[in-house]
């Protein structure tokens, strides 16, 4: 069988595993369920295009192996029943792609025009369909909790969800077609490397290449994107982020603004020194600086012990509430390094193996594992992404709008913060800043207060806090807003309040 034996004659290691592995999933279940009972769920997409030709293997080896010796008819032929879920906004593409394969390698298709659920619904009363095989990867949106079997989740219809080559990564993937030889739809070798619906993909502006002399824009073929984190990035995210005015670029598309929006961040560090008052942490008040600067509101800030619970619950709280969660502290090879844990549990997915990260790690310390896999390589499943700077020697953790920073010191914090800002996906806007004003005054708190409460209330849009460096010296009164008009009517409805000369304006705060 053509299939097996490219990957059984390659020199790849690591493709014979996760091949050998799926394989044996596929014939599995081919033990388990009758052929009336499997279906395979195919697309044209990359994924399920590996899916097809495990398939075919599996299928082949399946007859081989249990049917008395007896090899399937041919070794093309894969007469699986064969559901594609056809819509409009299908890349014409991948519509032809499919059709011709099911064409070639005798699937039985079954073209169904409704939605997942009403389609599986349906297929479920005409069809004795006991488990499905679909290419889910970890990493895609929908793989979170989900095994090699999964049964469909409740409100859908019974059956098995196979996911043969659920722990494949992008490499993996083209790594197969590329050994294997077999065709992938033309739209990979555009640019294109993951593929949803025409309104939402685009070539992936990670492989553009523009050619000085015709000034033509080209891309490079999806297999050549080295970093399979970012295969997404050609998808648009369905909830655009957030803006206060300025476009806001999602993955090279623009979207309208939301005028005078913000945003908002917590800052979650994470140590028990901190907590016995051994370590100050400078670097929260940074961070506090460096979001203020471009415009963000920090609005809570804590310090929890190095514990999971500690931080899962700390994580819980600011996640839904806020835009950004950063945590820093916590992060390394240390028993007391739980910062990752946490935020796992916070999200309530298990910690596994991640192997491009383990790779990082091991060409930065030169480290030879000693058990079986690296524990810092252990990141939160199906929700991680690693965010890549060049200059950072291992990438930033990112799982939904929380990122974890390594950063020990004040100039691994800057030298992050500079990469966060460069990198579109980390969230970090950059916002139109804010805007301050101090006023200085020698009066009395007990003269100034019942002016400053009502003040507060005719100008919620802008924060007005008063404070003193000492008991003697004057009382500064700070406006800090986004709107210089709004600020300078609260400072003069103040001032209106006093005898002139009451205020000074101050530079310092
Ligand atoms: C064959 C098949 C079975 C599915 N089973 C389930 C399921 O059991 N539970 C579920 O929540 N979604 C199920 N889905 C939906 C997917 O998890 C996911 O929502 C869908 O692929 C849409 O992904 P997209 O939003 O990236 O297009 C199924 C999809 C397919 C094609
Ligand atoms: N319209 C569809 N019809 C049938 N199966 C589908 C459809 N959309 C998704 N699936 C199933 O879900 C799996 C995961 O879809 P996903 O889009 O992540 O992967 P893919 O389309 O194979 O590759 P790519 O990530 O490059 O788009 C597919 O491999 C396929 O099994
Ligand atoms: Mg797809």
């Amino acid at each position: 069988m053509e299939i097996d034996k490219a990957v059984r004659e390659c020199s790849d290691r690591r493709l014979q595993t996760k091949y050998k592995n799926a394989v044996y999933v596929i014939e599995r279940s081919f033990i388990l369920y009758s052929f009336e009972e499997v279906a395979f769920s195919f697309n044209g997409g990359k994924d399920s295009t590996v899916l097809l030709h495990l398939l075919r293997a599996g299928y082949f080896l399946h007859k081989k192996n249990c049917c008395d010796g007896k090899p399937a008819d041919s070794e093309k032929r894969c007469p699986i029943r064969t559901i594609y879920f056809e819509n409009s906004r299908a890349f014409p593409e991948i519509d032809s792609f499919t059709y011709k394969m099911a064409k070639v390698y005798e699937l039985q298709l079954d073209i169904i025009s409704l939605d997942f659920k009403s389609g599986l619904e349906d297929l479920a009363r005409k069809k004795p369909i006991k488990a499905i095989f679909i290419g889910t990867r970890i990493g895609d949106p929908n793989a979170v909790g989900q095994e090699q079997f999964s049964p469909s989740s409740t409100g859908w219809p019974p059956f098995m969800r196979v996911n043969p080559i659920l722990d494949w990564s992008y490499r993996d993937v083209w790594a197969f077609l590329i050994t294997c030889k077999v065709p992938y739809c033309s739209l990979y070798d555009q640019g294109y490397t993951s593929i949803g619906s025409i309104h939402d993909t685009t070539p992936n502006e990670l492989l553009r290449v523009t050619d000085s002399s015709n000034k033509a824009e080209q891309f490079k073929p999806a297999y050549q994107l080295s970093d399979g984190r970012l295969e997404r990035a050609g998808r648009r995210k369905k909830t655009p982020l957030i803006s206060d005015g300025a476009d806001v670029v999602v993955n090279g598309v623009k979207s309208s603004p939301q005028p005078n929006r913000s945003l908002v961040a917590s800052i979650i560090g994470v140590g028990d020194e901190i907590l016995y008052g051994t370590f100050e942490h400078h670097l929260i008040i940074s961070l506090c600086k460096k979001l203020h600067s471009i415009g963000w509101k920090v609005t809570h800030n804590a310090i929890v012990r190095n514990d999971i619970d500690s931080v899962a619950e700390e994580v819980e709280l600011r996640k839904s509430t806020n835009d950004l969660v950063i945590l820093i502290g916590g992060v390394g090879p240390l028993h007391s390094d739980v910062t990752v844990a946490g935020v796992a549990k916070s999200f309530d997915v298990r910690l596994a193996p991640d192997e491009e990260f383990e790779e990082h790690l091991r060409h930065l310390n030169g480290i030879q594992f000693t058990g079986d896999r690296n524990e810092m390589a252990l990141l939160p499943e199906g929700i991680t992404e690693l965010l890549h700077h060049e200059m950072l020697p291992v990438p930033l953790i990112k799982c939904r709008n929380v990122i974890i920073l390594s950063a020990t010191n004040i100039e691994e914090l800057n030298a992050q913060w500079g990469c966060l800002l460069e990198l579109p996906e980390t969230l970090l806007i950059q916002l139109s800043p804010f805007i301050s004003k101090h006023l200085s005054t020698l009066i009395t708190d007990m003269e100034i207060s019942t002016s400053l409460q009502n003040l507060c209330l005719r100008f919620p849009d802008v924060c007005i806090a008063g404070h003193r460096k000492s008991r003697e010296g004057p009382l500064i009164i700070s406006f800090v807003g986004k709107d210089i008009a709004r600020i300078e009517a609260a400072s003069l409805d103040l001032s209106q309040n006093f005898k002139d000369g009451t205020f000074t304006e101050t530079n310092c705060e």
